[in-house]
């Protein structure tokens, strides 16, 4: 978060506006954005869902969204506060702490881009996360360059920084590949109905095979408080790029033609056929990852441990290589707590405390300088108690 954010408390109570259409208890909750109204939980034969209806309330029509992303667990009551007017923070009641906050993002640049793709009404859930967090890293070069080698050693040395996107494929796996290690090998059909379903950041057919990174891969890392890693080819690097996720993209270089040549038939993976056509397709992608101005930076791979150093150098720059999540200052909201909001802090009161005695508690949640989103998580959240 960048410098002079800090919220003052003083004359806090006073400088809000009090008794927004912030209902915490009725477990359903209306938000309107121009014509559209975003109706988020309900009670379903009992029992109090999260689930999201929207109602066009020039037509009077319902619509169900298709929901991108892991949909908070239900919960006793939540408030809904609109920042933005693009996106729903989403407060539960009577929940975790690490479970309390929520984003639902309805017209973000992420969610615009996945209408357009999915040709459909789209909304996504971004959990509230601790810290500021650091970007996910992409990781593109041809087959044979290096890229796994650098990766395995990254992950080797910070097992705690790092976490790697486990991507699915439809190509077999290699001899000493894991599923769900390495890859999660699945079957074409499954994998374009999963497409189909919006469950995917990315997809891209490379060597005659289809790669894609699931969201839910990526979530699992940056839940686990990780800076996520992903080893993905030029197209998907330029999708990701195109869903303005931010990242921090790396190209990766061979030292000449031939020894990526070299390299590749020494790593004794690949028949010949698919050798002569990841070579081919190596020109192609040296082009495009060379010129396009789409990658932040490239590394050339000759000696080893100076490509590693130069890595480890552009992420300790972007954010401490060594940086573990702070633990959160997070908070536990009872049933009846009530929310206001003014410009981007909103000021909780949380009336009963989590055993239902009264209580004076108050927060303030700076959401100033977010960063991330979905399926990034939503980051840079400041959270005061008074
Ligand atoms: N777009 C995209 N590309 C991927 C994904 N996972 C792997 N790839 C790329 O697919 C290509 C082939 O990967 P792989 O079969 O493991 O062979 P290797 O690169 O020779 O190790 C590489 O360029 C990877 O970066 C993914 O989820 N999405
Ligand atoms: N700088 C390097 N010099 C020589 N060999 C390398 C270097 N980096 C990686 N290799 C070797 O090249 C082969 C391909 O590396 P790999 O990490 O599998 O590439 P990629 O994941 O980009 O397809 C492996 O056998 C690896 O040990």
């Amino acid at each position: 978060m960048g410098e002079g954010h800090e919220f003052s408390p003083e004359g806090l109570e006073a400088n809000f506006p009090v008794g927004l259409d912030l209902d915490s208890d009725g477990g359903q909750t209306a938000t309107t954005i121009g014509e559209k109204e975003y109706v988020i939980g309900g009670s379903d034969d009992g029992a109090v869902s999260i689930g999201v209806r929207i109602l066009d309330k020039s037509t009077g029509k319902w619509e169900i969204p298709m929901v991108l992303g892991m949909e908070p667990a239900p919960c006793r009551g939540h408030s809904a506060v609109l920042l933005n007017n693009d996106k729903i923070l989403v407060l539960k009641s009577d929940s975790a702490p690490d479970d309390c906050i929520w984003f639902l993002e309805v017209d973000t640049p992420f969610v615009k881009t996945k209408k357009k793709i999915l040709e459909s009404e789209v909304v996504a859930w971004s959990k509230g996360v601790k810290g500021d967090g650091s970007k996910p890293v992409v990781i593109s070069g041809p087959s044979g360059v290096g890229k796994g080698t650098l990766i395995n050693r990254l992950m080797d040395e910070y097992p705690s920084s790092f976490g790697f996107s486990v991507s699915h494929t439809t190509r077999a796996p290699r001899q000493k590949e894991k599923d769900g290690v390495h890859y999660h090998f699945t079957e074409r059909s499954i994998m374009e109905k999963d497409i189909k379903d919006g469950k995917f950041l990315e997809f891209a057919n490379v060597h005659g095979n289809l790669y894609g990174t699931s969201i839910e891969a990526v979530e699992v890392v940056t839940d686990s408080g990780k800076r996520c890693i992903l080893d993905i080819d030029v197209q998907g690097a330029r999708s990701v790029k195109a869903s303005s996720l931010e990242v921090i993209s790396i190209f990766i270089c061979p030292p000449s033609f031939e020894e990526l040549e070299k390299r590749l038939r020494g790593r004794g993976t690949e028949t010949e056929e698919q050798i002569q056509k990841r070579l081919r397709n190596a020109l192609a992608e040296l082009e495009q990852g060379k010129s396009s101005g789409l990658f932040d930076h490239i590394l050339v791979n000759d000696n080893f441990e100076t490509c590693y150093a130069n890595l480890k150098k552009i992420l300790d720059r972007d954010g401490s290589i060594n940086a573990v999540c702070p633990p959160s200052e997070s908070i536990k909201l009872p049933v009846g707590h009530s929310v206001s909001v003014m410009d981007q802090k909103v000021l909780i009161r949380c009336g009963k405390d989590e055993h239902g005695k009264a209580s004076n508690s108050l927060f303030v949640l700076d959401t100033s300088s977010l960063k991330g989103g979905a399926p990034w998580r939503t980051r840079g959240l400041k959270c005061v108690r008074h």
